[in-house]
This record gives structure tokens, C-alpha cells and sequence, in this order.
């Protein structure tokens, strides 16, 4: 109530900003300049811990630089912006991080490089703090920039519910969608899922390069090779257009049957079991999880083979016109010449 009769009190324009937030950021690279130049947009103040407050390269505007130490003092809310590998120094830090909400951003280069998740590590390593896990899936570009329509969502996941709740307030306030995945196990997955590069595309996508390279290899065989073996006619320029416009149909009709098929699998699994409320078996829930992958390719090779379509018809109309002029040139050179036996 205070804040609210001091504002109202105040002749507008010069009320008084409620004191903003400090928040701790550890490691002065990519990331964390990123995410202090965000905060502090955000209006957030902004202190960074680093190993070398006085030479470290440059940093927003309006943000302090401290020791380690003296910064995770003066804040709550930690971000830990450094690289896994080098995180065995905040053993020494853990009296000063001791009830902190400490958040691990960190990335590994591959899958199960360790056997624990970096947020598990970190969490060990200062069992004092709440590490919440969050923002590792966004790069330190998409944090600059503020969110997209494609970087909206921040996942975390943490033990301690208060400390989560006080991250995803930053991340709200950051703009950014808050996606609770549970408890710190759920780190792992979290951490796998930036080296995912677009997981639901990939049988969609091999599909149909496996149907692709199939059907060209047989219509090959069938149309060009075996032409050039039986009457010895060598029709190996249709390979490029003719050829590959009966593939892309052919390719399309399958994906997009594949697309619809395993619906109505799935309807008659249903009325056959009598029930909607009993899984599907895996290989028709990978299935159905790719339905909407399986109709963008269809369409995809569908629109490949009205553009090869398209080129065929001008095509002979260039080779039409070609004939035709060749054909009149012919014809003046002759009745040219016609003329002048007349005259001789
Ligand atoms: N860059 C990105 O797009 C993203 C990065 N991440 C994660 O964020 C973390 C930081 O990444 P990024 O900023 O790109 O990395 P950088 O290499 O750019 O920065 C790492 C920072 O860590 C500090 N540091 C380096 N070595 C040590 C050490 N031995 N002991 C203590 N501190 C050290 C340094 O800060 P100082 O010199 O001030 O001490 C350095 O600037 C990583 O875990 C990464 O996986 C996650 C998502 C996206
Ligand atoms: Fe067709």
C-alpha cells in the first residue's frame, strides 16, 4: 500500500521507479552478454561475476562486473553462463551461493557425452542452491533479439517449486512462454533437445529419399536401359526431365497415402478394440506423430512434378519453333534457288 499512495501522491511524470530487480550473471562470453543486454532492456539490473572484472571484453551498458564471490553475494537469482567443463570452480563458491536460485543454461556438444545432466552436476556441486534448469534451448542470438514466433518457449525444470517460480517470472517478463518440465531429472532431456535438429522430420525425410532413389533406379532400368539394350536407341536425355516427372508423382501419391493410412489404422484398431482409451502400439504412434511431415513431402514432390510438367510443354514448343525456322530457311534457300535456275 505504501508504493501505491506514494505513486498516487506523486504529480505524474516524476513518481518514483520502484527499485528494479539485480540479477547475477557468471561468465562474461555469447550467452551471458546476450542475456544482460535482455535484462537490462527489460529493466532488471544487471551485475556480472567473472574472473576478470577488469579485462574482460565488453559488456552492456549500465551493467557492473565483480568478482565471482561479491556478485552471487548481491543477487538472488544467478545465471550460471558458463561451459560445463568449467564448472568445477563453484565448489569453492558454494558459502556464497548457499540458498541462491542458481540457473543452468548450458549445452553439451553430443548426447550422454557424461553420465549425469549439467543441471544434476552443477546441483551436486553446490548442494546448497536450487538449480533450476532453463533457457538452454535458445541460442544467444534469439535472446538478443527478443522472442520470435519460433523462439518462444523457455523450458525449465528444478526441484525446488519457489525457485522455478522465480525464474519463470524473469522469463515471462523476458517475454518468453514458460513450459514447466517437472524436476531436475527432467534436465537431460532438456539438455538433448538443442543437438534434436528437427527429430520428426527425419523418417519423413528418409522415406522419401529411399522412395525416390527406388523408383528412379527402376523406371531406369526399365525405360532407358533397357531401350538402349534391345534396339540399341540411346534415349538417355530423357533422364533429367521425363524420367524424374514420372518419379515425383509416383513419390507423392505414396507419401501422401502414407500420410492418411495410418488414420485409418488407427479407427479400425479403435472399433476393433472397442475402445479409445488404450495406446496404440509404438510403430503406429511414430506413425501418426509424422502424419503432418509425411503430407508436406507429398505436397512438396507434387509441386516438383507441376513444375516439371510445366517445362516439358515449353520445351518442345522451343524445339517446334527451332524446326520451324530451320524448315522456312530451308524453304527460302530453295525457291531462291528455284528462282535463279528460272532466270539461268
Ligand atoms: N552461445 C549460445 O548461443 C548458447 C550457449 N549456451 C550455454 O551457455 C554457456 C556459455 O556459453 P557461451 O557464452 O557461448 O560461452 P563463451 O565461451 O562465449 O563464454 C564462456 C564464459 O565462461 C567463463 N569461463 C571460461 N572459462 C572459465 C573457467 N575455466 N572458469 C570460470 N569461468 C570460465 C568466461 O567468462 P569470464 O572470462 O568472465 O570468467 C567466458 O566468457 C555454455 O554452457 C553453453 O552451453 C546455451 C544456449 C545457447
Ligand atoms: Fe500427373
Amino acid at each position: 500500500t505504501e508504493k501505491v499512495c506514494h505513486l498516487s501522491l506523486c504529480p505524474l511524470g516524476t513518481a518514483a521507479a520502484p527499485e528494479q530487480e539485480l540479477l547475477c550473471i557468471f561468465g562474461t562470453g555469447d550467452l551471458g552478454r546476450s542475456l544482460g543486454q535482455r535484462l537490462l532492456q527489460t529493466g532488471y539490473r544487471v551485475v556480472y561475476g567473472s574472473r576478470r572484472p577488469h579485462s574482460c571484453g565488453p559488456l552492456p551498458e549500465r551493467a557492473q562486473v565483480m568478482s565471482h564471490a561479491a556478485a552471487a553475494q548481491s543477487a538472488n537469482l544467478v545465471f550460471i553462463c558458463i561451459h560445463r567443463e568449467n564448472y568445477d570452480f563453484l565448489e569453492t563458491l558454494a558459502p556464497e551461493l548457499k540458498g541462491k536460485v542458481l540457473v543452468d543454461v548450458s549445452n553439451n556438444v553430443e548426447k550422454n557425452l557424461y553420465p549425469e545432466a549439467n543441471a544434476e552436476y552443477l546441483q551436486r556441486l553446490i548442494p546448497g542452491a536450487h538449480v533450476v534448469k532453463a533457457f538452454n534451448t535458445l541460442s544467444a542470438w534469439a535472446l538478443q533479439n527478443g522472442p520470435s514466433d519460433a523462439n518462444r518457449q523457455v523450458y525449465l525444470c528444478g526441484n525446488n517449486a519457489e525457485a522455478k517460480q522465480a525464474v519463470s517470472v524473469v522469463a515471462t517478463k523476458l517475454g518468453f512462454t514458460v513450459l514447466d518440465r517437472g524436476s531436475v531429472s527432467a534436465a537431460k532431456e532438456l539438455e538433448d533437445f538443442p543437438l534434436q535438429l528437427f527429430p520428426e522430420w527425419r523418417l519423413p525425410l528418409r522415406l522419401a529419399v529411399g522412395l525416390t532413389a527406388f523408383f528412379f533406379f527402376y523406371l531406369l532400368i526399365r525405360d532407358i536401359i533397357s531401350v538402349y539394350i534391345k534396339e540399341k536407341k540411346d534415349i538417355s536425355f530423357r533422364i533429367m526431365v521425363s524420367l524424374a516427372n514420372k518419379v515425383f508423382p509416383i513419390v507423392s501419391l505414396i507419401m501422401l497415402s502414407l500420410c492418411y493410412l495410418p488414420g485409418v489404422i488407427a479407427a479400425f484398431l479403435q472399433l476393433y478394440r472397442g475402445t479409445k482409451y488404450k495406446r496404440f502400439p509404438d510403430w503406429l504412434d511414430r506413425w501418426m506423430l509424422c502424419r503432418k511431415q509425411l503430407g508436406l513431402l507429398a505436397l512438396g514432390f507434387a509441386f516438383l512434378h507441376v513444375l516439371y510438367t510445366l517445362i516439358i510443354p515449353i520445351r518442345y514448343y522451343v524445339r517446334f519453333r527451332l524446326s520451324a525456322i530451320t524448315v522456312s530457311e530451308v524453304r527460302d534457300s530453295l525457291t531462291a534457288g528455284e528462282s535463279l535456275c528460272l532466270m539461268q
